[in-house]
């Protein structure tokens, strides 16, 4: 039997229709993915096409790797040579390579959006543009359009027709870009912008990836922006191998520039297009499918089509309406722990969806209670964090001491007692020279106002220059280990001896971690090439597989992924569909809200549990809201409501000893840096010893029992009550 079996008709077309373009339009759940990675198969296995000449295009790191995954499965030889990558990620390899003709150093860093901020703040102070009127953010999110519409800092500045705020706008974009330039920087829009900038500009690079790319593919195209669609075409535009695929009703990245014409315009750029419709959902039960069709079809901005599927009917919705968040968050953990506990999946098996990531807080506490492993994509990044950013900092001076950013973060940390007077004096003669501000710092005694603070500089230039020299010899955690030794980074944590410096300490083993399995893995492994792989991170990234923990994210962070039993939390109108679509006079604001919700309810395979508050606090205040419109969508029929009033607590099942080893096995995979206190450790406290938790606060030690794997130390906490935990697991301290 061959790999093709297992698809249905329209799907075989797809995948046996590789010369010429193709759209395949399909809804949720009908194999488009799926069909990508078989399509990839069989250019390889039966048409002989040199995986080297194939490029796969997905939206974020993780389906990449999983699109890599299935196709080293289904290919013998060759996968590894495919191209599978995000546009970001594809863009960087390309840029990496050939920035130099568009007057950049290849070692260009990527500015995320912290240092995004930091760069435009500066610029506002600089062109006095008073920040209470334009937001840095808001600056920066006009200049992120333009770029996505490929719209250059020069065009924009002559389409501002006299108009005063625009004409301020522009000077602040114009100044941005020429600071990047300077920093020898791009930011995430750039990456894609400067590519298709250096193919138009450069008709011999282009035609060598068009030679190189001969078959193209692109999953989530619905998502893609002018700029993307630009720089495949531009690809595609020699052998026409292009096969998109796509679902209208999926397009929730507007705000992002994602450009629904695309789709809509694609037989329109290439006429010879073959369009294959996919109708057989085969991820979710007739009863979810339902559901989901229902709601979007109140959607008229869309191509109709139907979707079914030869699935079971399956279990109801259930719908539960309480009276506050914090009895929806205590239901989702219990509901889940039940169905867990009763043999009904795994907690990876499940998945929690919201709107936005403030709603995380609340679930996040009750599952801490109720001792759930989970796991939240998106919030604070762990790359986002001061001691990670500032030895990334470190890095990546050594790497490219071009990048002002990162050099003005590091040279006072640690503190050298150099002043910001003295700062200026050195980034003046930066401007003036047109040099960068390390560069400045090398010539400091060439800068006659600096006087004696140039002794202050001086040992700051020697410590890069001798890391620098090591760089050649040094893999990327041996350098890291010589920034952090050299600066006495960890040393000056230790000393402080906090709850807080101990977890940054944590944090940045993590760091030295991460860059020891990166010296392993990478085929050539490089500084600058590890500084590319962080730069590219995606928060949805951090979905590891083999971890048996629930997952939470937003909505927006779900799209292409299937859980067994998935949660939709917050629906209510306010929340979801957000205030801003409600009140909106757009209404394909609202119809993008329900994409959005029709994204959310197709992630469901099994069973979809959807909720709502009727009060919560948001940002202090106590909101009151009705239950989201979408939910009145619905067929009744489908959906099995729960009591509006919230039912007793129920007490979670007793644990039987099976389900403690494995918690105590989760417990581990959950933490596993602090899992050092097994049981040949020793406690550091015993019975009645008062102990401290960072989450229930002080309490006293009230019994302790040797387990299998670890201690189960019971405490009796002041505020929390008795609750039993495992020792490595709770991390408490003695206080
Ligand atoms: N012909 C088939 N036979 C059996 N299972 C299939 C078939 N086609 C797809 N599937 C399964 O259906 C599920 C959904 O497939 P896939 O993720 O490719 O859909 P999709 O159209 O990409 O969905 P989304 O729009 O959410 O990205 C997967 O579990 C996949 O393995
Ligand atoms: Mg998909």
């Amino acid at each position: 039997m061959s790999i093709y079996d297992s698809m249905n008709e329209r799907q075989r077309e797809a995948v046996f229709h590789t010369e010429g373009p193709l759209l395949i339009l399909a809804g949720a759940g009908s194999g488009k993915t799926r069909v990508l990675t078989h399509r990839i198969a069989y250019l390889i296995e039966e048409k002989g096409v040199n995986p080297w000449n194939i490029l796969a295009i997905t939206f974020t790191n993780k389906a990449a790797g999983e699109m890599r995954e299935r196709v080293d499965r289904l290919v013998a030889f060759g996968a590894e040579s495919v191209w599978v990558s995000t546009f970001h990620s594809a863009c960087v390899r390309i840029l990496r390579r050939h920035i130099d003709r568009l007057g950049y150093d290849s070692k260009f860093t990527i500015y995320d959006s912290d240092d995004q901020k930091t760069l435009m703040k500066d610029i506002c102070k600089r062109l006095q543009i008073d920040t209470k009127q334009w937001k840095e953010k808001t600056l920066l999110g006009i200049i992120s359009s333009a770029k996505n519409e490929l719209i250059g800092a020069q065009e924009y500045e002559m389409n501002t027709m006299g108009d005063f705020s625009k004409r301020k706008i522009a000077e602040a974009y114009k100044e941005y870009q020429r600071q990047l330039r300077t920093n020898n920087a791009l930011d995430f829009d750039d990456l894609i912008m400067k590519t298709v900038e250096l193919f138009k500009l450069n008709p011999d690079v282009l035609e060598a990836y068009q030679e190189r790319f001969k078959y193209i593919m692109v999953d989530e195209y619905q998502d893609t922006n002018t700029a993307q669609f630009k720089l495949i075409s531009l690809l595609a535009s020699k052998y026409q191998n292009l096969c998109v695929v796509g679902d209208d009703d999926q397009s929730i990245y507007k705000f992002r520039g994602a450009n629904i014409r695309n789709i809509l315009n694609f037989e329109d750029v290439f006429p010879s297009a073959r369009v294959v419709k996919l109708e057989q959902n085969y991820r979710s039960t007739k009863t979810i499918l339902d559901a989901a069709n229902h709601v979007i079809r109140n959607n008229l901005e869309r191509k109709n089509k139907t979707l079914w599927t030869a699935n079971d009917g399956g279990a109801p919705i259930i719908f539960q309406n309480f009276m506050t968040a914090y009895e929806e968050a205590e239901y989702i953990a219990e509901d889940l722990a039940k169905r867990v506990a009763a043999g009904d999946g795994n907690y990876s098996d499940c998945a929690i969806l919201y709107r936005t990531n403030a709603q995380s807080r609340l679930l996040e506490e009750k599952f801490l209670l109720a001792n759930i492993p989970y796991r939240i994509i998106g919030g604070v990044n762990f790359y986002a964090r001061k001691e990670i950013k500032d030895l990334l900092s470190y890095l990546k001076t050594v790497d490219n001491a071009r990048d002002d950013l990162a050099v003005r973060r590091i040279i006072n940390v640690p503190r050298r007692g150099i002043g910001a007077a003295t700062l200026a004096k050195v980034q003046d003669f930066a401007v003036e020279n047109e040099i960068s501000f390390y560069n400045a710092l090398r010539a400091a005694e060439e800068i006659p106002a600096l006087g004696r603070s140039v002794a202050k500089l001086k040992p700051f230039v020697t410590l890069i220059q001798t890391l620098r020299a090591q760089q050649e010899y040094f893999s990327v955690a041996e350098l890291l280990k010589e920034v952090i030794d050299r600066t006495d980074y960890v040393k000056e944590l230790e000393d402080e001896n906090t709850e807080e410096s101990r977890a940054r300490i944590e944090n940045i083993d993590e760091l030295i971690s991460k860059a020891a399995s990166y010296d392993e893995e990478a085929e050539n492994p490089t500084l600058s090439g590890f500084l590319e792989e962080v730069a590219l991170v995606a928060d949805i990234d951090n979905l590891e597989e083999n971890n048996d923990r629930v997952v939470l994210m937003t909505l927006h962070s779900a799209k292409g992924l299937e859980f067994p039993n998935v949660y939709l939390a917050g629906m209510e109108d306010g929340i979801f569909p957000s205030y801003m679509t409600i009140v909106s006079e757009d209404p394909t604001d609202l119809e993008e809200e329900r994409r959005l919700c029709y994204v959310g309810i197709t992630r469901a395979m099994r069973q979809l549990t959807i909720t709502s508050a009727r009060s919560r606090m948001i940002r202090g205040e106590t909101q009151y809201n009705k239950v989201s419109r979408f939910i009145q969508e619905i067929p009744r029929e489908l959906v099995q409501v729960g009591s509006m009033i919230k039912p007793k607590v129920q007490e979670l099942p007793k644990q039987t000893a099976y389900i403690q080893a494995k918690q105590a096995f989760q417990a581990k995979a959950f933490e596993p840096k602090q899992y050092k206190v097994t049981k040949a450790d020793k406690l550091e406290y015993g019975v009645g010893d008062r102990v401290k938790h960072i989450k229930f606060g002080a309490g006293t030690v009230e019994n302790i029992v040797e387990g299998g794997k670890d201690y189960e130390v019971t405490v009796n906490f002041d505020r929390a009550g008795v609750k039993k935990m495992f020792a490595a697991f709770a991390k408490l301290k003695r206080e």
